[in-house]
């Protein structure tokens, strides 16, 4: 095995082209028996093993900085920088992140896991490389998902102007999650034909030249075939060299030797350098290669029959997905939006069903938001499908964009709340916060499917500004009511303590009331169905009777609603003797399954129902 005498990026430099050949194999045997174990970011990551291979053979990533773009394509980079022993425990609790963490590697240079910015961040080091009169090579490797992200094209126009010698490495490999879509997909199937262009001109040359009369006449002949093909299908430049990069490629993604030699080109040339990468997603593993969007990111499967380990089951988004495409039956002015995230959330049979109402924009959040601005002012019903965590791009447009004309846009937030595996950078902890602080923005919080299709049916229908249904990642559990989007239910009565809180905890309080029973302890659990607008009026009447109050929420502390529930209880003179703020804190909890992360911070039922026990033995 190759693989397993990689202590240290550098072995990789000595290696030759057979060993080369045997290690990329080696890599991709590892990621499949790893990643059905651990569940991951497989295709992408079988797509780039010799792209990761060569930019080892020529950069040294402990002092050279590699930026990864999302950095879900990362593993065979983690693998080769010292990480192999650890990778069995991937996106666990304790374990490696699935995306680039400085604090586990000094060959991790940046933090990732949001699209479309690693082109500044590597310009910014660029910069600083340059004023500090340091000497290292600056590598962003961006796909072309990720490339349609507007944050990008920002990125692109500032490095190819500055002329800061730096390296973009763009992967193409033709997808995004789903399909690619866009502008700039149609531009890049352009260059990418410069290949198959090369390709054709090479075995053209081969067949039709030498000295037989028959193959000279041919090779006259059909020569004005050949120009026809450059100058229809090939573009004059790419928009990489208006803006300022010297554009390389396209290269196939496969060829550690031709990779390393264009990479060495790259790192000579003084000033910004684009380096365009064909690769295939999911390479090496029928079943990625065949259906990359599934293994984009998938749970343990069976690496003999690509079958997932597990069954899915109904979760909130597939749920939410079919309840749409019902109400657009009903409802032509019902328009539904993605940021490349179709199958996410949800909305693959309302593309399929409605595709003149459906708009996949592209990993761009913020256009989504003020496109649905423009919808919803000419009389459409937008409904912008999204995770909370990638909504954190659009704040400025919901503010500027939606909520400053009142416009009736509907934003369903999915994965909202604690998301498990993909860790920091994408729970959604902060859309309670954010959502509520936009002028007019009413937000509900579904705790089980009924509910949600419920307030999907009031949202469109029934409120007239704008409206977020926020729901978290999977199924509903124990709690499967439905209240209509009314302010508040109490779904438990007890004079103890008061539970409240909303979306998918209320059965961890329902949990922590079973628990106490059994104690003697007797609590009111409250369920909030809206946690926007909240008035001080509404707070009272809601806290009637209450005088000790554990609010559980499982975003992070500054902004919470119990922050909110506890100023408008003052205003309202509601007098609290005991109120515990139960929530993830001020730091973001990493990777783990939802239980652990809930378990650590104490937002399960066994923790609810310890803080109440010690709140009650404290008085
Ligand atoms: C701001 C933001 N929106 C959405 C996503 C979800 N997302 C993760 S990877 C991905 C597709 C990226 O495609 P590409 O960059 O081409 O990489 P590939 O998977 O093809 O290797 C998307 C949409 C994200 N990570 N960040
Ligand atoms: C890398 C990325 O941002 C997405 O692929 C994300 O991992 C999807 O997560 P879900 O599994 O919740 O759809
Ligand atoms: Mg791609």
């Amino acid at each position: 095995m190759i693989l397993e005498k990689i202590r240290d990026p550098e072995d990789i430099k000595l290696l030759n082209s057979a060993q080369v050949d045997r290690l990329c194999r080696e890599l991709r045997d590892f990621l499949v028996e790893n990643v059905s174990k651990t569940g991951g970011h497989l295709a992408s990551n079988l797509g780039v093993v010799e792209l990761t291979v060569a930019i080892h053979r020529v950069f040294d990533t402990s002092k050279d900085r590699l930026v990864f773009d999302v950095g879900h394509q990362c593993y065979c980079h983690k693998i080769l920088t010292g990480r192999q022993s650890l990778f069995h425990t991937l996106r666990q609790l304790g374990g490696l992140s699935g995306f680039p963490k400085p604090y586990e590697s000094e060959h991790d240079a940046f933090v990732a896991g949001h699209a479309s910015n690693s082109v500044s961040v590597a310009l910014g080091m660029a910069h600083a490389r340059t004023l500090l009169h340091e000497d290292y090579s600056v590598i962003a490797l961006i796909g072309d998902g990720a490339m349609t992200g507007g944050l990008s094209f920002e990125g692109l126009n500032d490095a190819g102007a500055s002329g800061e010698p730096m390296i973009v490495i763009l992967n193409d490999n033709g997808m995004s999650i789903d399909a690619n879509v866009g502008g700039l997909s149609r531009h890049l199937s352009r260059l990418r034909s410069e290949e198959g262009y090369n390709n054709f001109k090479r075995w053209y040359k081969d067949k039709l030249q030498g000295d037989s009369p028959a193959k000279k006449h041919l090779y006259n002949a059909s020569s004005h075939v050949k120009h026809w093909l450059k100058s229809n299908l090939l573009p004059e430049s790419t928009m990489f060299e208006k803006m300022g990069f010297s554009y390389m490629g396209p290269v196939n993604g496969h060829d550690v030797q031709k990779l390393t030699q264009m990479l060495t080109w790259a790192k000579e040339k003084n000033g910004p350098v684009l380096l365009h990468v064909l690769t295939e997603k999911g390479r090496g593993y029928s079943y990625a290669r065949q259906d990359p969007e599934r293994f984009h990111g998938t749970p343990p499967f069976d690496p003999a029959t690509g079958k997932p380990l597990r069954q899915s089951k109904p979760s909130f988004s597939s749920v939410f997905g079919e309840a749409l495409v019902e109400l657009a039956r009903e409802d032509n002015r019902i328009c539904a939006i993605t940021a490349a995230m179709t199958s996410g959330t949800g909305l693959s049979r309302f593309a399929k069903e409605f595709p003149d109402r459906f708009f996949d924009v592209g990993i761009a959040e913020g256009h989504a938001v003020a496109m649905a601005g423009g919808m919803a002012k000419q009389g459409l019903i937008p409904v912008f499908a999204v995770y909370s965590s990638f909504l954190q791009r659009g704040f400025d447009m919901l503010i500027h964009d939606i909520s400053l004309d009142n416009l009736h846009a509907v934003f369903c937030v999915d994965r909202a709340g604690l998301v498990g595996a993909d860790g920091q950078t994408h729970h959604g902890c902060f859309d309670p916060a954010f959502l509520s602080q936009v002028p007019g923005m009413t937000v509900l919080c579904p705790s089980s499917f009924s509910e949600l299709k419920e307030m999907l049916h009031f949202a469109l229908f029934s409120v007239t500004g704008p409206v977020t249904i926020r729901y978290p990642r999977g199924a509903e559990s124990v709690y499967k009511g439905c209240s209509l989007p009314v302010q508040f239910t109490p779904l438990r009565e007890g004079s103890d303590f008061t539970v409240l809180t909303y979306g998918i905890l209320v059965n961890e309080a329902l949990k922590a009331a079973d628990i106490l029973e059994k104690s003697g302890i007797f609590i009111r659990v409250l369920k909030l169905n809206r946690i926007a607008p909240l008035s001080a009026d509404e707070v009272s009447a809601m806290l009637k009777g209450t005088t000790r109050l554990l609010v559980l929420e499982d975003c992070l502390d500054a902004g919470c609603v119990g922050q909110r529930v506890a100023a408008l209880a003052l205003e309202a003179g509601v007098k609290l003797d005991k109120l515990i703020l139960r929530n993830c804190g001020s730091t973001l909890p990493t990777e783990g399954s939802v239980e652990q992360l809930y378990s650590s911070r104490k937002l399960d039922g066994v923790g609810v129902a310890a803080s109440i026990e010690e709140a009650l033995h404290e008085q």
